[in-house]
């Protein structure tokens, strides 16, 4: 099983291109699944979480097409609307094929989805929507079975901020007979991102990036070409990695737009950011200061970014409090980062971080994605080598992760 070695020390320093975002490009290849004419996205991400979604396409008979950071997908002859357990066990979004399925095809038997280990994470929100428009819903051996002749426009209330649970309604919604109002919405850029691809694809969305979003069903939807909107999360983690190692880089194809709340973290962490049009440079100095944040949906603090701040925090001058409340086991990390010398103590959501003048070197295990991404920025400022295990959650993730990391200056190569 693979495995990471980095030796830690390098100041990170130079420039390097950020991907396509894995959260806006896995519901946006699924909105394909809603029209019969071929549909090109570009500025898809080379994952295995895409990797998978796209074999998960292939076996419904869907067509792909795949060149470079491009991929047309054809589901001109979709006939299995089946997504199987074996196929999207390793995969938390296999589940926004459910509201394309049923919108398009009247049914569906789409398995509950697996994911990141990082909370019990329901889909409950999900099934409630579609039957508040009119689909039979049952959830039987672990399949989600959804049928109807086809979906009616509702007002729709989410009992939480829910991000997949919002796509995959907006995406029901959009061939619904009637309008639709999704109350309670995710505001994430993510959500705008696959707004943007439904109306280039003739859908009738308005409000996405509000917590009210609008959609005017029709009765079919048309081929369009949609570019994946940059890896907000990728990006925030490069900056983190810079940060932590006191080096100065300069990411391109991204925007520090999505990242507002990331960035006035940074900055209170001694931190000099620029934007630029397409692209953020950062400073980083000596010793970051301690930084203590909050978990919350979109435009708050991502809980997506919360472990690598744990590693940062880890390192820097003070103590930081960092509450997590989103998901109910998002502390998978500090364990680790315990082996590697940090001083952590948590206390129910709260993680308490005092910072240590430096970390050790050690072998540690990655438990899910961000957590794993944790490892890596704390690899990167400890002493002497640590090797990361079972690294197949960073290649869900985070696309060429050791050439980017080593076009930094970082000591890091995969172990077979
Ligand atoms: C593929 C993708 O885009 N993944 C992101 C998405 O996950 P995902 O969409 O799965 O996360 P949600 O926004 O749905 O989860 C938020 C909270 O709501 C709960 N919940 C959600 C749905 C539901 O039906 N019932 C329920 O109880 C979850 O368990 C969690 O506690 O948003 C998360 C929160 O920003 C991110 O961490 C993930 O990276
Ligand atoms: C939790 C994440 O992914 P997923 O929802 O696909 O498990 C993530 O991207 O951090």
């Amino acid at each position: 099983m693979d495995k990471l070695l980095i030796e830690g020390g390098s100041r990170l320093s130079g420039e390097v291109a950020v991907s396509g975002a894995k959260n806006a490009a896995l519901p946006i290849l699924c909105a394909a699944l809603l029209t019969a004419e071929p549909v090109t996205f570009t500025n898809v991400p080379q994952l295995k979480d895409i990797g998978t979604l796209l074999a998960l396409l292939a076996q419904m008979g869907v067509k792909v097409a795949r060149e470079g950071d491009s991929v047309t997908l054809d589901a001109s002859g979709l006939d299995n609307p089946v997504a199987p357990y074996e196929m999207v066990k390793t995969m938390r979004a296999s589940i926004l094929v459910l509201g394309p399925l049923v919108a398009r095809c009247g049914e569906a038997k789409v398995s509950l989805p697996g994911g990141c280990a990082i909370g019990a994470r329901p889909v409950d929100q999900h099934i409630k929507g579609l039957q508040a428009m009119g689909a039979d819903v049952r959830v039987e051996h672990g399949y989600v079975h959804a049928n109807v002749p086809r979906l009616k426009g509702a007002r729709l209330f989410t009992d939480m901020v829910t991000v997949t649970g919002t796509e995959n309604l907006m995406m029901a919604a959009a061939l619904a007979d009637g309008e639709t109002v999704i109350e309670n919405a995710a505001r994430e850029p993510e959500i705008v991102d696959l707004a943007n691809c439904l109306v280039a694809m003739g859908a009738r969305v308005s409000g996405a990036g509000s917590d009210v979003i609008r959609i005017r069903g029709v009765d079919r939807l048309h081929g369009a070409t949609h570019r994946i909107m940059p890896d907000r999360i990728e990006t925030g983690t490069y900056l983190c990695a810079a940060a932590a190692t006191g080096g100065s880089v300069r990411l391109t194809g991204t925007s520090s737009s999505y990242l507002d709340a990331v960035i006035d973290k940074l900055m209170d962490a001694g931190c000099e950011v620029v934007s630029e049009r397409d692209a953020i440079r950062l400073s980083a100095p000596e010793r970051l200061n301690a930084v203590s944040l909050r978990t919350a949906p979109y435009p708050a603090f991502p809980t997506d970014m919360q472990a690598q701040f744990m590693a940062i925090n880890c390192v820097a001058q003070g103590v930081a409090m960092i509450r997590e409340t989103i998901f109910e086991n998002r502390f998978m990390h500090a364990v680790e980062l315990q082996r590697l010398g940090a001083d952590i103590r948590i206390d129910g959501n709260t993680a308490v971080v005092q910072g240590v003048e430096r970390l050790q070197g050690a072998t540690v295990m990655a438990t899910d994605l961000r957590a794993s991404a944790s490892l890596v920025v704390a690899g990167l400022v400890a002493e002497g080598e640590t090797v990361i295990e079972r690294i197949y959650h960073l290649d869900r993730g985070y696309e060429r992760l050791e050439a980017k990391l080593a076009a930094l200056g970082a000591r890091v190569r995969r172990l077979g």
